[in-house]
């Protein structure tokens, strides 16, 4: 059951499909990187009314012009009367009085004391004023345009559109919730590791990783390498996911995969065309809720949820996959094509004037490399084209 790293991809995205995630209601102001749960549209034109493009004076008729008061920022258009033959300095965004002819940029008109008042001219290089310097109510959108579909990411400038329009809640998919089970009887939680045991390298970042792929998770839990243990805990998790670390192989303590057979659970995928990281398992509870299981390996545990936990979440969000980029690095190609033997290999790497070189140190049980590195690609070398992608860091 062992599948390409594409086929795997897609399958923990198609799982991710299927977990059923609430929708809620946040502030705009906490709006940012979470979902759209519906479509939303415009609740206002935008502008909302004439508005002045251009610091200078609104005018009525035609020059030369008494200048009346200032328009004050903030008021409606309809506020005072504006006769022709008047004209008001106005600030850029203003709404334009009801009855000018068009604003002249400040840069464009020349005043000087009347009989009667200071009076406003155009200047010789002044271009005509009439609909000039005015951004017309709606020119932008209409009330009730749409402004983006359900399932749309919320990048910062969707929010502040939405906000612009007049929205001050917006209706987002709830933040998937997942647990974090570190397994190993050799793994330490905190302190300098003595020999024979190992300082849990994953624990202290995987929320991170979770909650920038748009997750919400706790602290994790840590579970010794015990089949009784492991199925009371993949049961007691009452997530939407659950990840755990090591014990995913076929080693003697590794119990994941007989935790969940023997709990009624279904293998999905049992191990990935891919190094590091091959022993990686998805998997559903028997009541559904899907399973990651990342290999102990740390850069193997990396490589496994950037390609696959990543994935799963979008799935969750109804975010799409999205593709990968795809870059031309012919020497890493040549360099991994001996050994990959078919698998796509990830290969840690830094960028130098455009050009992607290997780091050191990329061992599936080191953490120098990928510590290094500034991006990591899919190296596939096998028999067919060559293809060289990059996994996105969301570091
Ligand atoms: N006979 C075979 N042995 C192994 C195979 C195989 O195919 N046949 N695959 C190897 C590969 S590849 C990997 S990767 C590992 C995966 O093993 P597990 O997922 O079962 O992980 P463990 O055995 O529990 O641990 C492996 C390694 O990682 C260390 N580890 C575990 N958790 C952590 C942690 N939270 N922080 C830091 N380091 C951790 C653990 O101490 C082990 O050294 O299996 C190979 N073996
Ligand atoms: O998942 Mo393993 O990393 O290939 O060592």
């Amino acid at each position: 059951m062992s599948v390409t790293w594409d086929a795997a991809r897609e399958l923990a995205y198609t799982t991710g499909r299927s977990v059923q995630i609430p929708t809620e209601k946040v502030r705009v102001d906490r709006a940012v990187g979470r979902v759209a749960a519906a479509a939303l549209s415009a609740l206002v034109p935008l502008p909302t009314t004439d508005v002045s493009a251009m610091d200078g004076w609104a005018v009525a008729g035609e020059p030369p012009w008494t200048l009346g008061d200032p328009v004050p920022m903030g008021s409606r258009p309809d506020a005072e009367p504006f006769p022709a033959g008047t004209a008001r300095a106005i600030p850029t965004g203003a709404a334009v009085p009801a009855g000018a002819s068009g604003v002249l940029r400040a840069e464009h008109g020349r005043v000087w004391p009347g009989a009667h008042g200071t009076v406003l001219e155009p200047s010789d290089d002044a271009p005509p004023v009439s609909g000039a310097n005015v951004r017309r109510r709606g020119d932008e959108l209409d009330a009730g345009t749409p402004l983006f579909p359900a399932g749309t990411l919320l990048t910062p400038p969707r929010v502040a559109l939405a906000a612009a329009t007049g929205h001050d809640r917006l209706p987002v998919m709830a933040l998937p919730r997942v647990a974090v089970l570190v397994s190993g009887d050799e793994v330490a939680a905190a302190g300098e590791p003595a020999p024979g045991t190992v300082r849990d390298a994953l624990g202290p970042v995987l929320p991170w990783l979770i909650r920038s792929a748009g997750g919400t998770t706790s602290s994790p839990a840590y579970l010794p390498d015990r089949l009784d243990d492991t199925v009371v805990a993949l049961a007691a998790a009452t997530v939407d996911l659950v990840v755990v670390t090591g014990g995913s192989s076929h080693g003697r303590g590794d119990q994941l995969r007989h935790a969940i057979q023997s709990s009624g659970g279904e293998m999905l995928v049992a191990s990935v065309q891919m190094r590091p990281g091959h022993p990686v398992v998805l998997a559903l509870t028997s009541d559904r809720r899907p399973i990651l299981g990342l290999p102990g390996n740390p850069f193997a545990a990396f490589a496994a949820f950037l390609s696959f936990g990543v994935p799963l979440l979008r799935g969750a969000l109804g975010l799409p996959l999205g593709e990968l980029e795809s870059v031309d690095a012919p020497e890493i190609v040549a360099q991994v094509a001996p050994t990959a033997r078919g698998n796509a290999v990830i290969v840690p790497v830094t960028w130098h004037a455009g050009a992607a070189r290997p780091v050191e140190w990329r061992g599936s049980a080191m953490l120098r490399g990928v510590a290094e590195a500034d991006g990591l690609l899919v190296v596939e070398a096998g028999d067919g084209a060559p293809r060289v992608r990059r996994l996105g860091l969301p570091w």
